[in-house]
């Protein structure tokens, strides 16, 4: 059955870019979503392609902006945009949303209080997803302030969040900075490995798209078996990385490349502390 019907009223969402698209596509999958043209609006002022394709093919409205008229008897209003668009964002939705609309916002960085000064009273949710739920496989933390504790706000929080993946509640909103530089800045760096790993596979000789092939099958077939170890509780990342690893072998030769010095384990460290700084950076300025 569709996770979010008609009984738990219209959404909003806005900012359709990279992220607002992947959950506008899943809240319209019939299978995943269930809202329609009746219980979802759009405002987002720049049309994409795929705006505009998937507006299309479900007659969903578009708004430039949240008029007043769209925003009455709105009952959760999920936010978008690029955390610097927060303020002027608040300006334009304030005095607009009935006073007990959940506020669901995946912003990096933007903290419960700072949401709670630009929305006073709402019931508010701060989520972290990620781009792998574009295709539903993605992994979303969330947190809710006070007013959001009776449970029907995160399950109706859930119904939209789950069309990305799973979702994994916190209570301590200090863990959302971590939360933000490894599972939502994450896909990046694995993204940038499988970058590196083609690039090398040319260096040593391959064809370009043979090499190319080779680094995205790898990684793909990598990330299936650590699921299913996890899943199955029987072999964890470092079980695996063991299992390819033969004594005095050529994988041995590389991680003794990449552990040197502290290596791929330190900068990895580095990298994640880097983001998890810049998410606060981004929160103490909103
Ligand atoms: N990309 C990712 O991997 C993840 C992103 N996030 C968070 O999601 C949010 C969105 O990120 P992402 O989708 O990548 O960003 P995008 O820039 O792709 O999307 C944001 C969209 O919001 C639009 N916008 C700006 N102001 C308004 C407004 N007042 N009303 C409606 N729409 C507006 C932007 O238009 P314009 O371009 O004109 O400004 C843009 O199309 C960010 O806060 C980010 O921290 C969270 C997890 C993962
Ligand atoms: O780079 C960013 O700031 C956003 C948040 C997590 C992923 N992308």
């Amino acid at each position: 059955m569709p996770a979010n019907n008609e009984a738990t009223g219209k959404v909003a969402l806005i900012g359709a870019g990279r992220m607002g698209l992947a959950l506008a596509a899943g809240w319209l999958c019939a299978r995943r979503g269930g809202l329609d043209s009746d219980t979802l609006v759009i405002v987002e002022p720049n049309r994409s392609d795929e705006l505009a394709e998937l507006a299309g093919k479900h007659g969903i409205k578009v708004l430039p902006t949240l008029t007043k008229s769209a925003a009455a008897g709105l009952d959760r209003v999920v936010l978008a945009v690029k955390p610097q668009a927060l303020p002027a964002l608040g300006e334009e939705l304030g005095g607009k949303l009935p006073r007990n609309a959940l506020i669901i916002s995946i912003l990096a960085g933007a903290g419960l209080i700072g949401l709670g000064r630009l929305f006073p009273g709402h019931p508010i949710i701060r989520a972290m997803p990620n781009t792998p739920g574009s295709i539903g496989k993605g992994i979303t933390v969330a947190i809710s302030n006070i007013e959001a504790d009776p449970p029907h706000f995160r399950a109706a929080a859930d119904a939209l969040l789950k069309v990305l993946g799973s979702v994994e509640w916190v209570e301590d909103e200090r863990m959302m900075d971590a939360v933000t530089a490894v599972s939502g800045s994450g896909p990046a760096y694995v993204f940038l490995m499988c970058e590196a790993l083609a690039r090398a596979g040319e260096a040593e000789g391959l064809p370009a798209e043979l090499a190319e092939k080779l680094a995205v099958a790898t990684i793909a077939g990598a990330g299936a078996l650590l699921e299913d170890g996890h899943k199955r509780k029987t072999a964890d990342a470092a079980a695996l990385r063991r299992a390819v690893t033969s004594p005095g072998g050529t994988t041995q030769a590389a991680l003794d490349v990449m552990m040197a010095g502290g290596g791929l384990p330190m900068l990895v460290r580095n990298a994640v502390a880097a983001a998890e700084r810049q998410s606060r950076k981004l929160g103490s300025a909103l």
